[in-house]
């Protein structure tokens, strides 16, 4: 087998639980054109004059309450959850040479430095492998656009491949429907599961952005291996930003409209996010929780992400197999 490295890319995350340092991801963060398409000018004066000033030390008060072993839950668990993939490799292919990083697209380590690392280490074929699950423009292509960038530098591109999206590979709902049967045998069975995924604007879907599509197909395909009807699920759309319309029901809104109408328990899995973060601790497990209970809900139980599991692992694995067995990839 040739000189392998698989590069598995996450969002990014601030360096520290502080205004300044979610200041600088916040703006590199949401000054890319994959993320916010409103026009540039106004674009620029809204980040500038009053997201980066205002929301940054607020986001920066919610980073501290989840920082974990003094870093975010979004480095720490990607960062166990590829050392643990690593291992695999290692297990299963001894004789070979994979190398493996964890790059952000945002922050460090940069998507260019990780594969400049691997080019280094003697890499002659590259895999990379976004950590989400729906593709989307803002944040698969995003983290494409950077591959593509570091390659339209290079003289001698390497072999590559990426991985588009994975939301309906059977080990990804496999691996998801485990979780929340674990959480029923531990916790006991709410009225219904709550599936929350991250919004996007509904003008990109309107545009064409897949990522709806990919979302029903998830959301559709683990209520069948759980065999639940359709009035014991719920899929919606978290994390809003700005005014514009995004992607309904509004989990908040639906979390409240619930709770009013006399549902008393709910269970929670938010199946976008590879691994647990602000969005999920703080804004499902913490402030959708509250709503919840304040609204007349008995119990909010929040299911956890697939985080550096077993099941999480071994399904990175076979993603990565036909790749590292040069096998024909043929992915969609
Ligand atoms: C226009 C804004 C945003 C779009 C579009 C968007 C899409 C999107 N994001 C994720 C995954 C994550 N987002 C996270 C944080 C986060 N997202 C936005 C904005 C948009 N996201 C902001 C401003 C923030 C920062 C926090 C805040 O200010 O509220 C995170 C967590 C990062 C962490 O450090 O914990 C993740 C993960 C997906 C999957 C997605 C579209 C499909
Ligand atoms: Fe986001
Ligand atoms: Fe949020």
């Amino acid at each position: 087998m040739k000189t392998t490295g698989i590069i598995f890319i996450n969002l990014g995350t601030p360096q520290a639980p502080n205004s300044g340092a979610v200041r600088k991801f916040l703006r590199e963060f949401l000054s890319d054109r994959r993320v916010v398409e409103v026009p540039r000018v106004i674009w620029m004066l809204i980040l500038y004059l009053i997201i980066l000033p205002f929301r940054s030390p607020r986001v920066a008060r919610n980073y501290k309450q989840i920082w974990m072993n003094d870093t975010s839950p979004l480095r720490y668990f990607s960062q166990r959850l590829v050392d643990g993939v690593s291992l695999k490799f290692s297990d299963s292919y001894p004789d070979a040479k994979i190398h493996t990083r964890l790059a952000m697209t945002y922050g460090d380590v940069s998507i260019s430095s990780a594969i400049n690392e691997l080019l280094e280490s003697g890499c002659e074929r590259l895999f990379f492998i976004p950590l989400y699950p729906q593709y989307s423009a803002t944040t698969t292509a995003a983290a494409h656009d950077q591959i593509c960038h570091y390659f339209s530098q290079c003289r001698d591109i390497p072999e590559w491949a990426w991985l588009k999206s994975y939301y309906d590979h059977p080990s990804y709902i496999a691996a998801l429907s485990k979780t929340v049967r674990q959480h029923w045998s531990d916790n006991g069975r709410a009225e219904l599961l709550l599936m929350s995924f991250h919004g996007i604007p509904k003008r990109n879907v309107d545009l064409g952005d897949p990522y709806q599509l990919h979302c029903q197909k998830t959301a559709e395909a683990l209520a069948l291996d759980l065999g639940l009807n359709e009035k014991q699920w719920m899929l919606t759309y978290q994390s809003r930003l700005g005014k514009a319309e995004w992607l309904q029901p509004y989990t908040d809104k639906s979390v409240i409209n619930l709770a009013t109408n006399g549902t008393k328990t709910l269970d929670v899995i938010c199946p976008a996010f590879a691994v647990e973060c602000l969005e999920t601790l703080e804004e499902i497990d913490g402030e959708a929780n509250e709503f919840f209970i304040e609204n007349g809900g008995n119990a909010f139980r929040y299911i956890p992400c697939l985080n550096d599991s077993e099941e999480h692992q071994n399904l990175l694995f076979s993603l990565c197999k036909p790749f590292l067995e040069e096998k024909n990839v043929n992915f969609r």
